[in-house]
């Protein structure tokens, strides 16, 4: 939210410049971020091309919250280097941050503003043009129009992670970033979710890093996936490759194989 807030001035939606084919939207190197008493991401490299999914995997306490913070430029690296669509986020974050968006359980909305408040403020944040018609669409999207003059405080898990992935694409991101995006939703509103972020893909060329521990969810729309343990990435690759190496019919045994293992 802070940082959203610092941003209020510089967001333009519509100053934002078209990026080539084939550049990537995200490249980390060599990225560590040690807490007082955990080492919590430990030297991580990989990148994301512009239209792509990649999912972050990994058990409890892996590191997948604390690269996304990072990644937001919410939280400050211990070292290495990320950019973000063609930015610096160390030097230069403002023009990357328009270009993206994020959608957490961590982050609450503001509670006593109603959800169109909400998604008003964050589109006034970004500067979105037209908006009242960008926030009919959202509200048709996610099924939302019974919820728009409800406090955000109000609602139920599942209608907040539906508020909040509306938000996370109310300025056209460029790039996604999802921290268990369906976690609380009931399976068909998370099936009917998963379609959504799959259009949006298609149609707008976007790139999506997905933090998720649903395994058909991460099989259905990752083209990669990395597999973090306590930090670092123990493995990573397409999931069909991934299922076809470990010999498994799926991605739930592949990510059990590895945990029993003692890898993950
Ligand atoms: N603010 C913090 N201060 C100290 N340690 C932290 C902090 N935030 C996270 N950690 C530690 O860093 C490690 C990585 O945590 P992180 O939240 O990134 O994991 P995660 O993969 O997102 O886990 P989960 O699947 O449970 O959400 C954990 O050991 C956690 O205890």
């Amino acid at each position: 939210m802070e940082i959203e807030g610092e941003i209020v001035h510089r967001l333009d939606i519509a100053n934002r410049r078209a990026y080539p084919k084939g550049m990537q939207a995200i490249s980390v190197q060599n990225l560590i971020k040690r807490y007082a008493h955990t080492l919590a991401v430990d030297d991580i490299s990989f990148t994301l091309e512009r239209g792509q999914v990649l999912g972050l995997l990994g058990g409890n306490g892996a590191g997948k919250t604390t690269t996304i913070a990072m990644l937001l430029g919410l939280l400050v690296p211990t070292s290495g280097s990320i950019t973000v669509l063609g930015h610096d986020m160390a030097r230069d974050r403002f023009p990357a941050l328009a270009r993206m968006n994020f959608s957490s359980p961590y982050i609450a909305l503001p509670a006593r503003l109603t959800v169109y408040e909400n998604l008003a403020v964050y589109g006034h944040l970004y500067n979105v043009p037209d908006l009242k018609r960008r926030i009919a669409a959202l509200a048709e999207q996610f099924n939302l129009g019974t919820l728009l003059q409800r406090p955000a405080g109000e609602l139920s898990a599942g209608q907040k992670t539906r508020v909040a992935l509306a938000k996370s694409l109310i300025n056209q991101p460029e790039l996604l970033l999802l921290d268990e995006p369906t976690a609380s939703l009931d399976p068909d509103t998370g099936d009917y979710v998963r379609g959504v972020l799959e259009e949006y893909r298609r149609t707008q060329g976007a790139a999506i890093l997905l933090a998720s521990h649903n395994m058909a969810e991460v099989e259905r729309l990752c083209d990669n996936v990395l597999m973090l343990k306590a930090g670092r990435i123990v493995d990573r690759g397409p999931p069909a490759e991934l299922i076809a190496r470990y010999g498994r019919e799926d991605m739930e045994q592949v990510f059990l194989d590895i945990a029993r293992n003692g890898e993950l």
